[in-house]
């Protein structure tokens, strides 16, 4: 084994004499001109396992990969999937902590702790919508004699800034099974014959896929996103695909116009086969998501992040906590088991119906869940004196935020204790001036890296009552 091991590695560089190369002006394809000011560069990089990256504090360096992604520059959806991971933390981190200062001089002398890292740095991405595109087979003879058909199907994401689709491969940061099945329907969607949508002629009938798999289970959904109702059209395909793997637990159909928003409130799906349900597990809580609700892209960190809140809420059994914008329950849920009661609330029926479905999964009897807009029951459920002091208060909204309406009505309750959640950055330092204003304050923001190797990250801000 250990011969073994010694003839492959010196049939290749060893990495000090790779870095040694890469120090060396004289062998490295990059050039740096200081007096000129020109910025590190890769013209033709003929050493494919280096990359050039300017940082955006405009810091560039020359970095050793592995290739996560033989893409990554052309898909452009993870800029920082090759930095060291400590790196891809930093700036995050760093990141954050310029735009709170261009933000207001409020957050000035607020604590932002170091970014938590993500268990998984490839392989961790449970939820992905990937559009569908189509071109005709490639000219080589051989090559469309093997294709059979002059149809190509690409599946991935829209490159930055245009609307040309770049094929994603077997994505690094998508789960394997993710990847497994998005290879099956390459083909699959050629054999059955299935249209794609082509925005030029703006005819066709598929245009996205959306993917979600758990972590626990390896168990997925499937939906097609469809210009127009084709349930018998795409019912072959759907059985074949969950005959070949396993894995799947339903295939739905999603009418939707191409290029519709995602803020979109609860799709309408039609399940075509199989069933509703994929189960993901967070410490000893079983948490089922169905197609059309809300789910954590990625269900490690969401798990470390409600541990995270459970740990500083410090309850005791004796509190009421409100869960604005709950999703499927996963926050509601966890706190519950230390709490008197939550009271939490969402406007989708399909996230609702899940968060019910899991309360009674897990036997917790003392959250109750509320379908509708904050804006709406919250209001309500202390006009109706259901609710009138809470102890605890989580926010984790949509992209628009809460709002000071709603922020007006957290304030009657008068909360100890407040977490906001969010990666929607603008809206969110809106909402925290409004809480600052009414006699909180900011404790700390922790960063939370969602999306390792893109640039998104989500934050938790912790406050507490003055
Ligand atoms: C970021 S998700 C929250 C997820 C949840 N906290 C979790 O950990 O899974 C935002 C949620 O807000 C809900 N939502 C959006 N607008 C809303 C509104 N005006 N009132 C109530 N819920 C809303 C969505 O249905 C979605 O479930």
């Amino acid at each position: 084994m250990n011969d073994n091991y010694k003839q492959r590695s010196s049939s290749r560089p060893s990495r000090s004499s790779q870095s040694d190369n890469r120090s060396s002006p004289q062998s490295s394809k990059y050039r740096r001109d200081e007096q000129k000011n020109i910025e590190w560069k890769a013209k033709k990089p003929s050493a494919p396992n280096i990359r050039m990256m300017t940082s955006r504090l405009g810091v560039s360096e020359r970095v050793m990969h592995e290739q996560p992604c033989r893409i990554l520059e052309k898909c452009g959806s993870c800029p920082i999937l090759d930095f060291p991971y400590k790196n891809q933390l930093l700036q995050k981190t760093t990141d954050f902590k310029s735009r709170l200062q261009k933000a207001s001089a409020i957050f000035s002398n607020t604590i932002v702790k170091d970014c938590v890292e993500s268990e998984l740095r490839l392989a961790y991405r449970h939820n992905v919508k990937m559009v569908v595109s189509e071109h005709a087979g490639l000219k080589n003879a051989k090559f469309s004699q093997i294709a059979n058909e002059k149809r190509w199907i690409d599946l991935g994401m829209y490159r930055q800034s245009s609307n040309e689709v770049v094929d994603t491969g077997r994505c690094p940061i998508q789960t394997n099974i993710m990847n497994d099945i998005s290879a099956w329907l390459r083909t699959g969607i050629r054999v059955h014959n299935i249209s794609v949508y082509t925005p030029q002629q703006k005819d066709g009938l598929l245009h996205c896929i959306i993917l979600r798999s758990s972590h626990y289970t390896r168990q997925v959904l499937v939906t097609f996103v469809v210009t127009k109702p084709a349930l018998q059209i795409l019912r072959p395909l759907a059985r074949d695909i969950s005959e070949k793997f396993m894995n799947i637990q339903g295939v739905f159909m999603q009418v939707a116009p191409p290029n519709h928003s995602d803020d979109k409130q609860d799709p309408e799906l039609k399940m075509i086969v199989g069933q509703d349900l994929l189960e993901e597990k967070y410490n000893d809580l079983f948490l089922n998501f169905s197609a059309a609700s809300y789910m954590p892209v990625n269900s490690l960190v969401a798990n470390r992040i409600y541990n995270r809140i459970e740990e500083l809420a410090e309850l005791t059994g004796k509190e009421t906590v409100l869960d604005l914008y709950c999703g499927a329950g996963g926050i509601s849920l966890t706190l519950a088991r230390s709490a008197k009661e939550v009271l939490s609330i969402d406007s989708s029926v399909h996230c609702i119906k899940d968060a019910i479905r899991n309360a009674k999964r897990n036997e917790i009897s003392n959250v109750g869940f509320y379908e509708g807009k904050v804006e709406e029951i919250l209001p309500q459920l202390i006009n109706e004196k259901r609710l009138q002091k809470a102890d605890v208060v989580v926010v984790n909204p949509a992209r628009q935020g809460c709002g000071p309406d709603v922020i007006e009505q957290i304030r009657k309750l008068e909360p100890k204790a407040l977490f906001y959640l969010s990666s929607f950055f603008d809206p969110m330092f809106n909402d925290l001036k409004c809480f600052v204003d009414d006699g909180y304050s900011l404790v700390f923001f922790e960063p939370y890296d969602t999306l390792p190797g893109t640039n998104n990250y989500e934050v938790l801000c912790y406050l507490v009552k003055k």
